[in-house]
């Protein structure tokens, strides 16, 4: 009798196609060993950390780069690398990571910070979910990282999207300020937008003396490279010869993006598995990228209104049947207005549109440009979609209020 025959039978447990899946999970942080071409990126994060590791105050530092060039990976590692070096003399650093684009308002950045490094006995202070305004919230902070740390590094994720830059001016300055007299905090913003820090307040511009450092795309020997590493996420003998080299290939088509590349293979993997297929082959890396393109695209626009999901439909649709893929407000308008008949819905203001459609700029779903400049530039703004039209269709007609114009086209 094997182990598995008294286990139910309506699950499955083995699995023939991963060995350790976790290898290829974005939460993964993969072992220095496994990084691949950013020593000298390592080195400034590590430069710039250095004053940790004896207790003192690290330098700031914002982090550029493109998506999936490894700029929270390699903040995160070389932060863990500080904290362990820091113990050896008994020096207490703590970390706190922070995605803006889910905490952009001050009093949660603060609220989060303090809960993660506060230990209440030693702090004498709780941090409560909700209930305090944002100056309390300020005073636990302060007392937690007085009490229970020697220094706190904060690490901003998409700080391009953070509500107020207030935030930053206080936590720069907490030292000198004389909010927390014990410890130190270092800061570590990391964006995809260059321009990043042109949009700071003149406040903070001045007041946030920072290093900064770009990270250029991988090219496609990386990609293969860093894929190699992680093959063991999978038993022997189950890639065949020319997956690693093809997902690295279309990794880098847009730029060298190795978020991309892992989850293409993971992907790979999983329908190979849900196909019952001993090998993941080339068709299996094709099938993922659509699928991953289409994920991420829906991750985009999970949180959208029905309404944007229309609007985005009718600019699909232009872009469709067009050469053009540029299109002004007005015309995504007219295409608009006859998607909302067809789906029954409510039709908004032209002004209204043009708001969603900036919105949808913000998120990134989008590209909008303005048409020469003054007044009414709104209106007179061109929009292009960011995503192949085929996948953007696909991902909006998931929705099940829009699955009607599925049936008619
Ligand atoms: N040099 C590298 N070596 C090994 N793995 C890498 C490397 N760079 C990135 N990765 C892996 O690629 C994925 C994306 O990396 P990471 O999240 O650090 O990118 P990012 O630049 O912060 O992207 P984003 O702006 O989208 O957050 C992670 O799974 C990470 O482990």
């Amino acid at each position: 009798m094997s182990a598995n025959d008294d286990r139910d039978p309506l699950f499955r447990y083995d699995d023939p196609v991963f060995a350790d899946e976790r290898l290829l999970e974005i939460t993964h942080l993969p072992g220095p060993d496994r990084i691949v071409g950013r020593d000298e990126q390592m080195q400034r994060v590590a430069d710039a950390l250095n004053p940790a590791i004896f207790g003192s105050e690290p330098n700031h530092l914002f982090i550029f780069g493109k998506t999936g060039t490894g700029k929270s990976l390699i903040s995160r590692s070389v932060t863990k690398r500080v904290i362990s070096e820091a113990k050896r003399d008994d020096i207490t650093v703590k970390y706190a990571f922070i995605d803006c684009g889910e905490q952009n308002t001050e009093a949660s950045i603060v609220k989060t910070i303090a809960q993660l490094v506060n230990e209440p006995k030693k702090s004498g202070v709780s941090v409560p979910d909700r209930g305090l305004g944002t100056g309390d919230y300020y005073k636990r902070l302060w007392q937690a990282v007085d009490h229970c740390t020697d220094v706190t590094i904060v690490i901003l994720d998409e700080i391009d999207m953070l509500e107020d830059d207030e935030v930053l001016r206080k936590l720069s300055r907490a030292g000198e300020n004389r909010r927390i007299s014990d410890s130190s905090i270092g800061i570590i913003g990391i964006s995809n937008k260059i321009d990043f820090p042109d949009h700071l307040s003149e406040r903070v511009k001045s007041s946030l003396s920072r290093d900064e450092l770009v990270f250029s795309p991988y090219d496609a020997n990386q990609l293969v490279e860093i894929l190699e590493k992680r093959r063991d996420a999978f038993h022997d003998g189950v890639l065949s010869g020319d997956v690693i080299p093809l997902t690295a290939a279309l990794a880098a088509q847009e730029h060298g993006d190795a978020r991309k590349a892992i989850d293409i293979l993971r992907n790979a993997g999983r329908i190979a598995k849900k196909q019952s297929a001993s090998r993941v082959t080339a068709e299996h890396v094709r099938d993922a990228k659509e699928k991953t393109e289409a994920d991420r695209f829906n991750e985009l626009i999970e949180g959208s209104p029905q309404q944007a999901k229309a609007i985005l439909y009718s600019l699909t649709l232009l872009t469709e049947n067009s050469t053009e893929k540029e299109f002004p407000t007005k015309i995504i308008y007219n295409q608009y207005k006859e998607v909302a008949r067809r789906l029954d819905f409510d039709v908004l203001s032209e002004r209204r549109v043009q708001e969603i459609l900036q919105e949808q700029n913000f998120l990134n779903v989008i590209q909008s440009e303005r048409e020469g400049r003054g007044r009414g530039r709104g209106a007179h703004a061109k929009h292009r979609l960011l995503e192949n039209p085929s996948i953007v269709k696909k991902v909006l007609l998931r929705d099940s209020r829009l699955a009607p114009l599925e049936e008619e086209s």
